[in-house]
């Protein structure tokens, strides 16, 4: 995506967005309610015009080549609407003939789907009476149906329970990982993105606010980070207060045999630790806090609440 941007009346739901995702990435598309992701979704599978920009999607223009471009595509959408009525099977037989899959090739399709997603038991048997996770994983299924090399998935594990949770992860994880397909999740989920993604994008009223790995972003974002020292109990006192000392450190926590300090730029470290041995006191191990992606969304909030 280049400068990519779509508006509804006044409302930037896409604005200015640019973004590359590599094949066979997870890749993570953040963002609160509202800031654009389904608005992506729809314009990257040529369902919707944008107004400016350009985009290229498995090396099509999804402007022009949409249908091509959709037959290699797959789409979960928030709210898959299934039909009640039939029975697994025969969603998928129905969605089979949309997708053109040939005739001939349609029952091992539709059975080898069912079996990667724990269906094979339940397809003759009507959605109506599925479970909310079966349902979804039917949802999956489907969208799997014609093997797409890149799959766009909405909120996958909304409304599971943990371990249907963990199942749609693996499954996330498999077609990545063994099967070389790419995965666009859209999610509000940050452990989850934190979990699955390579790299992630949080999105803000249509536009990027940071895109990384999110072990990078939280250098982007400027959040704080933490280190846990490990010290002898007799000199936590004589740490405390050396480092109480240094303005750089925000703030030290001391617990029985470990002391954790917060700082916003790791060079504060060697500085510390500097201090320390000066005073005489002898450090064991230093190791770093991982920074959360929910950190990283709360201080890019916060950050936004600062500069209004
Ligand atoms: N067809 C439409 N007509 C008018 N406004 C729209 C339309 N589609 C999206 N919008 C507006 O564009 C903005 C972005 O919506 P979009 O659905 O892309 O957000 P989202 O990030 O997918 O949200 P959610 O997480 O709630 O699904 C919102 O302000 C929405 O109201």
């Amino acid at each position: 995506m280049q400068h990519l941007t779509r508006s509804f009346g006044n409302v930037r739901a896409v604005d200015d967005l640019s973004l590359t995702v590599a094949t066979g990435e997870v890749f993570g598309f953040l963002g609160h309610n509202g800031a654009g992701k389904t608005t992506t979704v729809r314009l990257l599978n040529g369902v919707l015009e944008s107004d400016s920009g350009q985009m290229t999607v498995l090396g099509l223009n999804p402007q022009t080549d949409g249908a091509t471009l959709r037959a290699r595509t797959g789409v979960l959408t928030e709210m898959p609407s299934l039909d009640e009525r039939l029975t697994g099977t025969e969603n998928l037989i129905y969605y089979a003939d949309l997708y053109s899959i040939p005739a001939d090739r349609v029952q091992q399709r539709v059975n080898d789907v069912l079996e990667t997603f724990g269906l094979s038991d339940r397809g003759s048997d009507r959605v109506g009476g599925y479970s909310k996770g079966m349902k979804q994983r039917l949802a999956l299924a489907r969208a799997f149906l014609h093997s797409p090399e890149l799959i766009f998935l909405d909120e996958p594990t909304s409304g599971l329970d943990p371990i249907a949770t963990q199942e749609v992860h693996d499954m996330i994880r498999h077609v990545s990982r063994d099967e070389g397909r790419t995965v666009f999740l859209c999610t509000h989920n940050l452990i989850e993105a934190q979990s699955l993604c390579d790299r992630v994008a949080i999105l803000e009223h249509g536009r990027i606010k940071v895109a990384g790995a999110p072990h990078e972003l939280a250098q982007q974002v400027g959040t704080r980070i933490r280190y846990v020292l490990e010290i002898a109990p007799q000199q936590m006192d004589a740490a405390c207060v050396a480092l109480a000392q240094m303005t750089a450190v925000e703030a030290v926590e001391a617990s029985a045999s470990s002391l954790t300090i917060t700082v916003t730029d790791r060079e504060v470290i060697p500085d510390a630790l500097a201090s320390l041995v000066t005073a005489q006191i002898r450090v064991y191990a230093v190791t770093q806090q991982q920074v959360s992606l929910e950190d990283i969304y709360l201080a890019l909030h916060g950050r936004k609440e600062a500069d209004s």
